[in-house]
C-alpha cells in the first residue's frame, strides 16, 4: 500500500479560545489512536466564527496558539494541519493556517487567498474583507508521502488554485474549512467531487461541527474525496474524528486510465499554474 492515514477533526468550538484549543488537543490525541500520518484542523478552530467577534481573538505567529499546534504535532509525531487561526501581523488580520511537521517545526503558513464577501439577500451576508487582508502566495509543503496543497474555505471554489497545485505535483489538496447553513447543503460536497476529478488528487475538508446556537451556523459534513470523485469518508452535523488512508497507487491508476494530464489543450485555453512563486 503505497499510501498513508489522513484523520480529520471536526470539532465543536464554543466562545472561548483556550477551551477551544484544549479540547483540539483532546480530538488530535484522541485522532492519533488510529495512528493517522496527518491531521487536521477545522477553519478557526479556535474562534467562533462570527465575523465581528475576529480582532479580539487575533494572535502573532508564533503566539499563543501557534505554540500549541507545534506542541501537538511534536507530542503526537503527526504532520498537523492547524486549521486556521486570526493572526496579526504588522497592524493586519490574515486567517491563518499553520502547518506543522512531526518535530514540532512550522512547515508553511497559508494565508486565505481569496475572501469571503458573498451577499445572497436574506440568507449570507459577510464581508471577510472587512478584517482580513487576502493572502498573496499559494501554500504548498513536502511529506515523506507525497506534496500537499492548501487552502481555506471559499479558496475551495476557486477551480485554478487547485489547478495550480496539481501542476506543481500536489496529489493532496487540504481545505480546513467550514461553510453556512445555505451554500453547504448545497455546493459542499459538489465542490470537493469537482476538484478531485478535474485534478485526479485526493481532497480533504475539515468543517467545524454544526451548533445551532453560533453566530454562524457551520454546515459539518467533513470529507475526503478520492481521485475517481468518491466521497470515501465523510462526517455528518456533529463533532467527530473521520479517516481515510491516501492510496498513492489508485491516483495513478487513474492518471493512467483517463490521462487527462496529456490530453490538455493549453494552445486553446492558456495554462494555470505557470505563476512563479
Ligand atoms: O463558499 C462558501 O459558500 C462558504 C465560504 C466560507 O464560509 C468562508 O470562506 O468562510
Amino acid at each position: 500500500f503505497a499510501g498513508f492515514r489522513l484523520a480529520i477533526i471536526q470539532q465543536l468550538v464554543s466562545c472561548v479560545k483556550s477551551d477551544n484549543v484544549r479540547r483540539a488537543w483532546q480530538l488530535v490525541k484522541q485522532a492519533v489512536e488510529q495512528r493517522p500520518d496527518i491531521v487536521v484542523l477545522p477553519e478557526c478552530f479556535n474562534f467562533p466564527c462570527g465575523t465581528r467577534l475576529y480582532p479580539k481573538n487575533a494572535e502573532p505567529v508564533p503566539g499563543e496558539t501557534s505554540q500549541q499546534l507545534s506542541k501537538m504535532a511534536k507530542e503526537c509525531g503527526i504532520y498537523l494541519i492547524g486549521g486556521s487561526i486570526l493572526e496579526s501581523d504588522r497592524g493586519k488580520l490574515y486567517n491563518t493556517c499553520l502547518v506543522f511537521s512531526p518535530d514540532g517545526k512550522l512547515l508553511v503558513k497559508h494565508r486565505k487567498i481569496h475572501l469571503f464577501d458573498v451577499h445572497i439577500p436574506g440568507k449570507v451576508n459577510v464581508q471577510e474583507s472587512k478584517i482580513a487582508c487576502p493572502g498573496n502566495s499559494l501554500s504548498m509543503f513536502e511529506t515523506p508521502f507525497c506534496k500537499i496543497g492548501l487552502g481555506l474555505c471559499y479558496d475551495l471554489r476557486f477551480a485554478e488554485l487547485a489547478q495550480a497545485y496539481t501542476k506543481k505535483g500536489c496529489h493532496l489538496l487540504v481545505y480546513p474549512s467550514t461553510f453556512g447553513m445555505t451554500t453547504g447543503p448545497a455546493h459542499w460536497d459538489i465542490l470537493q467531487r469537482g476538484r478531485a476529478l478535474d485534478n485526479q488528487v485526493y481532497v480533504a475538508t475539515s468543517s467545524l461541527a454544526t451548533d445551532n446556537d453560533a453566530d454562524y451556523i457551520s454546515w459539518g459534513h467533513s470529507a475526503i474525496v478520492n481521485p475517481w470523485g468518491d466521497v470515501v469518508a465523510q462526517a455528518g452535523s456533529e463533532e467527530t474524528i473521520v479517516y481515510a488512508d491516501i492510496d498513492l497507487q489508485y491516483l495513478a491508476d487513474i492518471r493512467q486510465q483517463i490521462p487527462l494530464h496529456s490530453q490538455k489543450r493549453h494552445d486553446l485555453y492558456g495554462e494555470v499554474g505557470e505563476q512563479k512563486h
